[in-house]
């Protein structure tokens, strides 16, 4: 079972839900994990279950970037806000960069996290 990891900065999280489900056969054959807000909505607000770490800002993104590290996910998709500043910055940055690091597939809006989705259908 592919194992992936879904996050949304706040503008995103609808964006998100709304992505999920439109793909919910799909996402419903794989291991999901989400930053903490990210996940509670999902977990509230579609038919998926996922496995939330802490909220983003106060070290969520660290953590899945660890699962990468682990070369423990198949790919993440991760809707950022680009109009916004984010207080960790840095953690974003070094979640992105252990993803380029590792091959890790990563999708940051929703024109790369259609193929993504399609890519993970494929392989179900
Ligand atoms: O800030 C985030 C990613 O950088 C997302 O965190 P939340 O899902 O907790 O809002």
């Amino acid at each position: 079972m592919p194992r992936i990891a879904l996050i949304a900065h706040d503008e995103k999280k609808p964006a998100l839900i709304d992505f999920v489900d439109e793909h919910v056969d799909a996402f419903r054959e794989c291991e999901v994990i989400a930053t903490g807000t990210t996940g509670k909505r999902l977990n509230q607000e579609t038919d998926i279950t996922v496995d939330r770490m802490e909220s983003g800002p106060i070290g969520g993104d660290l953590m899945i970037g660890a699962e990468v590290a682990k070369n423990a996910l198949d790919g993440i998709i991760f809707l950022r806000d680009p109009l916004r500043a984010q207080p960790h910055e840095p953690d974003i940055t070094a979640l992105l960069r252990i993803c380029d690091v590792h091959e890790t597939p990563l999708a940051t809006n929703l024109g790369s996290a259609v193929p993504f989705v399609e890519s993970l259908k494929r392989r179900l």
